[in-house]
């Protein structure tokens, strides 16, 4: 006896079929089509539309094939939504203004709030980040051609360029080098993380420009200490962020005033409200001031955030961290 004659299936004739019944735009996100057992399947790329345009586009397709008569049914699988990492600046015009314990501090205190936070060290020539995130000397895994971020012991990612150069071999980069090793840290291997804070080193150098053009950020964040040189520079490195259209999210005063460990008493060494008025006058949100405090200092030495626990040096990062937390959120701190 003859096997039964089974006509050769067509996959791209029926594609064809069904992609003629569409519209050019819904064509652009139709991943494959095909006829199953007289059931119509639809695959479409969706990852980037929201809940009721992922309902509208599923709503279109259905109804351009449901007249069409080689098929009883319709089947519309659309992909995820895709999770769209944010990523966050912090800059500063001058180096040693506190860029890099805000960035920590900032990160730790919204991984408490139930964020999920990873921090890339960006200052190539001067990485901070292992000794504030104690993980100094440790070494990032690489899957494929991806670093994996290193889990600190704060509830944060952390990946910087100083886990995986020497010290001081970074010194002699220019240019091209810089952006690939920043690009590296940017594309490692984030997983779930949301939000990635981006300690950048102080100025407006290859590294701030290779950012603004390969990983344009979200928002930047300014951080000053009250002095005019300092509000000077961090009004240069504003401008290289607006240039580069990128939104200041606001200025951060950091080292403020002193804040006695004895009495609690601040005072003022380079006077108070500077920087507020600063920001004023540049319209730049003012996102809050932080004191200097012995605290804070001894803490970063050891790696332990004071945002990591609950004590008076924690409050000002907190607060900062709640209105950023605000402007991901709502766009307005
Ligand atoms: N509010 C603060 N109170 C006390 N010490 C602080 C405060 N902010 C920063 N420091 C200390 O000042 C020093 C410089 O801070 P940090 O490294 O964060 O600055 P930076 O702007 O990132 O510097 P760099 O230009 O080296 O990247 C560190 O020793 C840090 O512990």
């Amino acid at each position: 006896m003859s096997k039964p004659h089974h006509p050769p299936r067509q996959p791209d004739a029926e594609e064809a079929l069904i992609r003629a019944a569409l519209t050019p735009e819904i064509n652009h996100r139709v991943r494959s089509a095909r006829i199953i057992s007289r059931r119509a399947v639809i695959v479409a790329e969706a990852g980037d539309l929201s809940g009721s345009a992922r309902a509208a586009l599923e709503a279109d397709i259905t109804a351009a094939l449901t007249p069409l008569a080689e098929f009883d049914e319709v089947r519309v699988a659309l992909t995820g939504e895709r999770r769209r990492r944010r990523l966050i600046a912090v800059g500063s015009g001058k180096g040693g203004v506190g860029k890099s314990t805000l960035t920590t501090n900032l990160a730790v205190a919204l991984a408490r709030m139930g964020r999920s936070v990873g921090v890339i060290d960006g200052d190539i020539y001067g990485p901070s980040q292992p000794k504030l995130l104690a993980t100094e000397g440790q070494k990032p895994m690489v899957e494929g051609d991806k670093l994996v971020p290193l889990e600190s012991r704060h509830g944060v990612k952390v990946l910087s360029m100083g886990h995986i150069v020497a010290p001081g071999k970074a010194l002699a980069w220019r240019g091209p080098m810089t952006g690939k090793a920043l690009s590296q840290l940017v594309d490692a291997e984030w997983g779930e993380t949301d939000l990635l804070l981006v300690d950048l080193p102080p100025g407006t150098g290859d590294v701030q420009l290779s950012m603004l053009s390969a990983h344009r950020p979200d928002g930047a964040i300014l951080v000053s200490t009250p002095q005019d040189l300092a509000l000077i520079d961090a009004a240069r490195a504003g401008q290289l962020f607006e240039q580069g259209e990128v939104p200041i999210i606001g200025l951060v005063e950091n080292m403020a005033g002193y804040c006695c460990p004895e009495c609690g008493h601040i005072s003022d060494p380079f006077g108070s409200g500077g920087v507020e008025k600063f920001a004023a006058a540049l319209e730049i949100p003012f996102l809050g001031r932080v004191p200097l405090t012995l605290e804070t200092r001894i803490a970063g030495d050891k790696g332990e955030p004071p945002a990591a626990s609950d004590g008076d040096a924690a409050a000002p990062f907190v607060a900062i961290a709640a209105k950023l937390a605000r402007w991901l959120d709502t766009g307005t701190v």
